[in-house]
């Protein structure tokens, strides 16, 4: 299997140009190409396919396997790729997701994508702004949005000290959400900065997330805690996000970068079951 590793704001994904090949199993494909140790390594596994509705299609698969309706550093990169690899001929493209179609307006610097604005649609409140909740016999309280797919956003004083490899499974698998969550811990710096790391459903913890970054600017911006432009800040790097509150719409900005392509022959993977 041909590949591409991209990366934005160090969320990476193995890429496959499914305009060119076929991917039979990407489950299981997703789980082998993302271990660290003995695969490519990589959060998950993207496929740019052809779209009857759009531009093209990506679909996205989380390192467990399991397929996500939307990623918005993934999407970035899907944007890049389909212009720097000829797939479309033009920077404002659109993109069929699970979590509806995206629309991207890239900007190109010596003939390469650098960076992408995405429009990320209508942000959907599915909480109570804030609404409790008791995890692991502490009550918390976290602000639930969609952005095409579902996030817990929830503020604490130090993000950094948090172990999130301990305390990750128990917010994504929370009752409270039967189809899993991500989950946002951040803080508010000021009205135009917020830090953040997340806990991804199916992936653990990333060094980013578009999609968190995105719930997380919004529900500070219903809370009236912020500005309707901020900086997320994440261990990664850094996203734009802009609420246009007249629309209703949210555009997330950032970097999308190539890291290397290769091959892969998925039948001989070093003697590891996966
Ligand atoms: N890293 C992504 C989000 C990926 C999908 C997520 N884990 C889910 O299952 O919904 C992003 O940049 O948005």
């Amino acid at each position: 299997m041909k590949f591409t590793k991209m990366q934005g704001i160090g969320n990476d994904y193995v890429y496959v140009n499914c305009f060119e090949e076929n991917v039979e199993d990407p489950a299981r494909v997703a789980k082998l190409v993302s271990e660290r140790h003995f695969g490519i390594g990589s959060d998950g596994l993207i496929l740019i396919c052809p779209s009857d509705v759009a531009d093209c299609r990506m679909r996205m698969f989380n390192e467990d396997g399991s397929e996500g309706s939307m990623c918005g550093n993934g999407i970035r990169c899907v944007g890049k790729y389909a212009y720097d690899h000829g797939i479309v001929d033009k920077p404002q493209i659109s993109v069929e997701t699970l979590g509806g179609i995206k629309y991207l307006d890239m900007q190109v610097e010596d003939g390469k994508v650098k960076t992408v604005k995405v429009d990320m649609g209508v942000p959907q409140l599915t909480s109570e702004l804030p609404e409790k909740i008791q995890v692991e016999g502490k009550t918390l309280e976290f602000t639930g949005i969609d952005v095409g797919n579902p996030h817990a956003v929830y503020y604490v004083d130090n993000v950094d000290g948090l172990d999130l490899e301990k305390i990750g499974p128990a917010f994504e698998m929370h009752e409270r959400f039967p189809d899993r969550v991500n989950s946002e811990f951040i803080r508010v710096i000021d009205r135009k900065h917020l830090q953040m790391r997340v806990w991804e459903r199916g992936s653990g913890e990333t060094w980013a997330c578009g999609t968190g970054a995105t719930a997380s600017a919004v529900a500070s911006m219903m809370l009236g805690l912020v500005d309707d432009t901020v900086e997320v800040q994440l261990i990664g790097g850094n996203l734009e996000i802009t609420w246009d509150r007249e629309s209703g719409h949210v555009y997330m900005t950032g970097p999308a970068v190539e890291v290397f392509s290769g091959e892969i022959d998925l039948t001989q993977y070093n003697g590891r079951e996966v």
